[in-house]
């Protein structure tokens, strides 16, 4: 089966109040939010979960920041719109690392997603969506909104912030911008600012997204007739898949295996390829493109120093106990940029050991567990 498109569900995107519900909630920020780029959003809502029981001084509480395509439904089993359990089931909940019993956790949509939160697939002012209209928003836009969700939910400092990949990026964003309200930070296979490799692998994502004829300018939303970027979707998923995983596992798992009875020779596919078909249709059967795009481009102009005197200055205003670690498979975000933070803040510092490449953050269950019990030990 390849992905031609047809047969996926109209992308809209956004989860939305009045949706199947499953543990979701909503909140709305409080006003209009300015924009590091200039402008502003005049209104957002970020849709969230949470696990476990605030305390009553409110020094249980920690933050859980999801990667790209990731969102709010952490933990917990399949529910209405997730089809799997939460994709850190392994470490949050009842004895687990971040152990429910005792600590609220709270996992937000980061804003730009389309799970529930305000993204390009949701209505603007004028009742329509924002499409091409929605804004850049950056790694700090994203931070303030979760400082205002951390607000309205009466947590005034977290116990922890931890993230992987995109989620590290906004959790080592908090231990920067609010270090009065972060105790300790956990930063998985991610970096203080993006580089070179990491967005030159983006442009032919993007660039596979804007291409297809269903992108429409960014404004495909609502089309009767369904269409949609989704082979740009798909295409770009392949590529940042491969990204994901190591040379090394695809070899051994796939070596020059062919697809079943297919045969390479004569129009078939060899088994790695059909491996990324899959992934491309599993994500474009659940991703907004525009989304995709907004949070792609967030990733990219990604940079801790920017404005505060480069990277050093601002890691130096960390003040969090500090856990970051990277990957020995990770050809995304190789070593050294989990090394430049934990260099530049002076905490503990951890390689995964694991085939997995960058993915091994969500996979890892057992060395990742070591590490939120150190972080919170
Ligand atoms: C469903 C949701 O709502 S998830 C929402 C949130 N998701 C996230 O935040 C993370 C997004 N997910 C991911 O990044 C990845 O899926 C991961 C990291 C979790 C997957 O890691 P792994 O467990 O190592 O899975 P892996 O990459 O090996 O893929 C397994 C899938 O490939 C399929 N597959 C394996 N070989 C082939 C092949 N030759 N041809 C076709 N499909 C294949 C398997 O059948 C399996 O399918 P399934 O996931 O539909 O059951
Ligand atoms: N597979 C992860 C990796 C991104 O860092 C995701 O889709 O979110």
């Amino acid at each position: 089966m390849t992905d031609s498109g047809a047969g996926l569900p109209p992308v809209t995107g956004a989860w939305r109040p009045g949706d199947p519900p499953g543990r979701r909630k909503w909140f709305t920020g409080p006003g209009a939010l300015a924009l590091e780029a200039g402008g502003s959003l005049p209104s957002y809502t970020l849709a969230y979960e949470t696990w476990g029981t605030l305390n009553s001084d409110g020094s249980n509480a920690v933050l859980v920041e999801h990667a790209l395509t990731g969102d709010s439904h952490a933990a917990g089993p399949a529910e209405p719109g997730h089809p799997s359990a939460g994709w850190w089931d392994g470490l949050i909940g009842p004895g687990k690392a971040f152990d429910t019993d005792e600590l609220f956790v709270v996992v937000p949509n980061v804003l730009g997603g389309c799970q529930g939160s305000t993204g390009p697939a949701s209505d603007a002012e004028d009742g329509r969506p924002y499409g091409s209209r929605f804004p850049a928003v950056t790694a700090r836009d994203q931070v303030r909104t979760e400082e205002a969700l951390a607000d309205a939910l009466g947590v005034y400092r977290w116990a922890a912030v931890a993230g992987g990949s995109m989620g590290g990026m906004r959790a080592l964003e908090w231990a920067v911008s609010a270090p009065d309200r972060v105790d300790s930070v956990l930063v998985l296979a991610s970096t203080a600012r993006a580089s070179a490799e990491q967005i030159a692998w983006a442009a032919p994502q993007l660039h596979a997204i804007r291409s297809d004829s269903g992108w429409h300018g960014g404004d495909y939303y609502g089309r009767p007739d369904g269409e949609g970027p989704h082979r740009g979707l798909g295409v770009a998923r392949r590529i940042a898949h491969v990204t994901y995983r190591s040379e090394p596992e695809l070899a051994q798992r796939f070596g020059r295996r062919h697809q079943d009875d297919e045969d390479p020779l004569r129009g078939g596919r060899f088994a790695v390829e059909s491996y990324l078909d899959h992934h491309a249709e599993k994500l474009a059967a659940r991703f907004d493109a525009g989304s995709y795009v907004v949070l792609t481009e967030s990733m990219n102009t990604h940079d801790i120093g920017r404005d505060r005197g480069g990277v050093a200055a601002a890691l130096a205003q960390v003040t969090a106990r500090t856990v970051v670690a990277g990957v020995d498979s990770d050809r995304l975000y190789p070593l050294y940029q989990s090394a430049e933070i934990a260099g530049a803040v002076g905490g503990e510092s951890a390689v995964v050991s694991s085939p997995y490449g960058h993915d091994s953050f969500l996979i890892e269950s057992g060395q990742i567990g070591a590490l939120v019990k150190s972080l919170l030990g």
